[in-house]
């Protein structure tokens, strides 16, 4: 068997095409859907995303608005421009791309954005919301999954599933949204013994960890899906500077049913999350939510 892709790409052009015309509508009854990116120093990467996620904004008709600060400001500077940020109507989402300078304390940062404004799901409270079951802003990337997953009708109710990572950002996120829909969840990080013995079990796989192809066929039961959430850039080998994931690709997509490329997979659906996080923000701020 060789798995099928979920195109990232694919499915994203798809939803954003919806997210443009929503947001034409909100503009129409005067609500013009607002974020703002806030970048911290001159990591490579995250310029990457913010530009991405920019013109992403762009095409769909969301205003966006930049500030970048050098890798020496301090966190009072970043904490100021979030208050008066908070206080904007005319802003629905803000985001401060992470990781900051270590001078900058992130869980500080992120717990200032205002939770009606944290499109990226990552405010205690809304994360405190989605342990209940009740209505927030999810986190962009397990949301991504979730949609990829939902757009090939993988089962998910009585599913095995099995979580690699336990970020706040990523991996507990996506073993809650996994849990309220039914499938029986399982999450493994660095101090799992014998790993492989609940990989090969799973029926979905979600490797989120940074470990550049750790995830190999034979760690993966016949047919099963497998989602990399994983960026890894190759610094060495024949490969060096091409970006990969966590997963091995070329020996997993001979097992796995569905698999997820990078890139091309996860990270484009992080990017179109983000802005339906933005365009529901836009919403109840227009009382149409
Ligand atoms: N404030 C946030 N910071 C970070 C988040 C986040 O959700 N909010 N997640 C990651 C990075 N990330 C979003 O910011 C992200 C990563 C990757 C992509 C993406 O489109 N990747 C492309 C390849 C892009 C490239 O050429 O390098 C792909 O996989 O096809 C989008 C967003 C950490 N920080």
């Amino acid at each position: 068997m060789t798995a099928r892709n979920i195109d990232g790409n694919a499915l994203s052009a798809k939803l954003r095409e919806n997210f443009a015309t929503e947001a034409a509508t909100l503009a129409q009854a005067g609500v013009t859907p607002c974020l703002v990116v806030m970048l911290v120093g001159d990591n490579p990467a995250s310029a990457v995303y913010v530009r991405n996620k920019v013109a992403a904004c762009e095409k769909a008709g969301i205003k966006s608005l930049k500030f970048e600060y050098p890798a020496d400001a301090t966190e009072a500077e970043v904490l100021a421009r979030i208050a008066e940020l908070n206080a904007d109507p005319s802003v629905h989402g803000i985001l401060v791309q992470l990781p900051l300078p270590k001078q900058i304390d992130e869980d500080k940062v992120l717990e200032a954005i205002s939770a009606e404004k944290d499109v990226d799901g990552f405010h205690a409270e809304n994360f405190g919301l989605l342990l209940q079951g009740r209505k927030s802003f999810y986190p962009c990337t397990p949301w991504g999954v979730m949609k990829m997953l939902e757009s090939e009708n993988v089962p998910i109710k009585g599913a095995e599933a099995v979580v690699i990572g336990r970020s706040n950002i990523v991996g507990k996120p996506m073993a809650v949204m996994l849990l309220s829909q039914g499938a029986t969840v399982t999450v493994c990080h660095s101090q799992t013994k014998d790993l492989a013995f609940h990989t090969r079990r799973a029926d979905i796989v979600v490797a989120a960890v940074g470990k550049p192809k750790f995830l190999t066929g034979d760690m993966i039961k016949p047919g099963a899906v497998v989602i990399d959430v994983g960026i890894n850039r190759l610094l060495e080998g024949p490969d060096a500077g091409k970006l990969c994931g966590d997963v091995d690709f070329d020996s997993a997509r001979e097992v796995a049913s569905l698999i997820t490329p990078v890139p091309g997979g996860v990270g484009p659906m992080t990017i179109t999350m983000l802005l339906g996080n933005t365009l529901e923000s836009a919403r109840r701020a227009a009382g149409k939510a």
